[in-house]
């Protein structure tokens, strides 16, 4: 009985668990909180991938272990290998107009935004990796004139775990030893696919507009094939590749070409699994690879379950109680709508916007009136990105719903009726970290394909559409006011 861990590096936390690499059968988990705000550094990443493995009984007994991470983070480091600055979260919006300059400079409008998604998928936004660069180069020249080279979140946490060994015995180690070689980093095809600088469709770097965004070339980490070997611990195990969160998702689920997956963590996705890669001008579809060797066109709202968080603080309630005060108001809440762009947003693009709270009566003036519209506004934030997909020649047979927001009830029996169609729920669990769990498993086993893993009977929920919540919503979801300070 092989063990293998998974590790989700993801926004507000890290999660591991250690399962069995036949069956898929859990063993332990573990979990650490990640520091707040879009810049971190990213030690507190690896002294919380400490925390978390040492609360899972550690990795001395595992055969493999593959790390998956929020995706697009900027993590500088210089020809030492120490990092540079805090990193640059995908959440990070300062380098909004880094994104339009990088546009208008292939040509701008539609002529910019085509040239991009034919070089590397997407077009960029504030969240990818290479806006965040332009925006280094700009604005801290000193910093720029350090950085050797750029990897993101979890090519920096498996090299670190490649580097110094630390098989999680409780021992938290968070300071510079271990690896200092830059020519030892690697990432995987679903994770530089969010950089803006590597084609999903060739498979090669983009270093051409890498050195364009940053004015000179960086040194990248290798991108390994899906079950190639990243390095090892002292015992012996393998690190796998690792991957983006969304594609560790995927791989988590076991999603297979027509099944949607709509994830409600820190942030909001919606994205399927394709065989081709994906080109949207548009910028709303980011065209994405995934962890198997396919691809993964996925839309991602800035703002999701916090937008539930933020309602409860409001209400001075819990999220149970948010839940059921939702539940309570009647479906399209007598028309107060939440536009929940909270963070700013970037499917729409709209990295300066605020929220709004619109329809306010005597009548709608209620709890659970707001509690139902700010479920409402993000799910109808989600079925726009459903849309988008399916515009982009997604087919939907499933949606599956994922990620912390999941947990919610009025989430799980909402979302049919706003996005027209059944969802299914698996049971509550960390399908990030499961699914590169399973990565590490297809490393230690070998074989064509990951190793197929049940994940437990799934709760279907449905209920009769109502689009008049989606129409009430287009109507004012652009009439919000910008942000004071950026
Ligand atoms: N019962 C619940 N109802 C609503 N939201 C929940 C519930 N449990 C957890 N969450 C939310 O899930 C979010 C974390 O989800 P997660 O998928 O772990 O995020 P991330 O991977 O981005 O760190 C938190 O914002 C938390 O409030
Ligand atoms: O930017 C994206 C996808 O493009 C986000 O999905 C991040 O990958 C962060 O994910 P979570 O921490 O919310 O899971």
């Amino acid at each position: 009985m092989p063990l293998v861990a998974g590790v989700d590096s993801s926004t507000q936390s890290c999660k591991v668990v250690i399962r069995d690499a036949d069956t898929g059968k859990l063993v332990r988990t573990g979990r650490a909180a990640h520091p707040d705000g879009t810049e971190v550094d990213p030690r507190a990443w690896w002294q919380a991938l400490q925390e978390a493995i040492a609360r899972a009984g550690g990795l001395a007994d595992v055969a493999a272990v593959s790390i998956a991470g929020q995706q697009h983070g900027m993590v500088c480091l210089d020809s030492a290998g120490t990092v540079v600055r805090p990193a640059l979260l995908w959440n990070d919006t300062r380098s909004a107009q880094a994104a339009t300059d990088l546009v208008e400079e292939l040509g701008g409008g539609q002529t910019g935004a085509r040239a991009w998604a034919d070089a590397v998928g997407s077009v960029p936004l504030a969240s990818f990796t290479i806006t965040k660069l332009r925006w280094l180069a700009r604005h801290e020249p000193d910093n720029a004139a350090r950085v050797a080279a750029v990897c993101l979140p979890h090519d920096w946490l498996t090299w670190r775990l490649s580097g110094t060994g630390d098989v999680g015995t409780g021992d938290v180690r968070a300071s510079d030893i271990g690896t200092s070689d830059i020519g030892t980093l690697r990432t995987d095809r679903g994770d530089a696919s969010g950089t803006g600088y590597w084609s999903p469709g060739s498979g090669e770097y983009r270093y051409d507009l890498l050195e364009h965004a940053f004015g000179r070339r960086l040194a990248v980490p290798v991108v390994l094939g899906p079950n190639d070997r990243a390095g090892e611990l002292p015992n012996g195990a393998v690190i796998g590749p690792g991957t983006g969160d969304n594609a560790a998702a995927a791989l988590g689920v076991g999603a297979v070409p027509g099944d949607v997956v709509v994830s409600i963590g820190t942030s909001g996705t919606v994205s399927s699994v394709a065989d081709t890669p994906a080109a949207d001008a548009s910028g709303a579809v980011a065209g994405f690879a995934d962890a198997t060797g396919r691809f993964l066109p996925l839309v991602c709202t800035l703002n999701a379950a916090r937008v539930l968080d933020a309602t409860a603080r409001m209400l001075g309630v819990d999220l149970d109680e948010l839940a059921r005060l939702a539940l309570a108001a009647p479906a399209g809440a007598d028309g107060l709508v939440v536009v929940p762009y909270l963070e700013g947003e970037r499917t729409p693009n709209r990295p300066l916007a605020t929220g709004a709270v619109h329809g306010l009566t005597l009548r709608t003036a209620s709890p659970a009136h707001l509690a139902r519209a700010a479920v409402e506004g993000l799910l109808c934030a989600l079925a726009d990105g459903l849309d988008a997909l399916v515009a982009q020649g997604a087919t939907v047979d499933r949606v599956i719903l994922v990620g912390g927001g999941a947990r919610s009830e009025a989430v799980r029996r909402i979302a049919p009726e706003v996005f027209g169609c059944p969802v299914r729920v698996p049971p509550p669990g960390e399908y990030v970290a499961d699914g590169a769990a399973r990565q590490a498993a297809w490393v230690a086993l070998g074989g064509v394909l990951p190793p197929s893993w049940t994940i437990g009977e799934a709760s279907e929920y449905d209920a009769s559409p109502v689009p008049a919540v989606r129409e009430r919503y287009a109507e004012v979801r652009d009439l919000t006011v910008d942000r004071l300070t950026v």
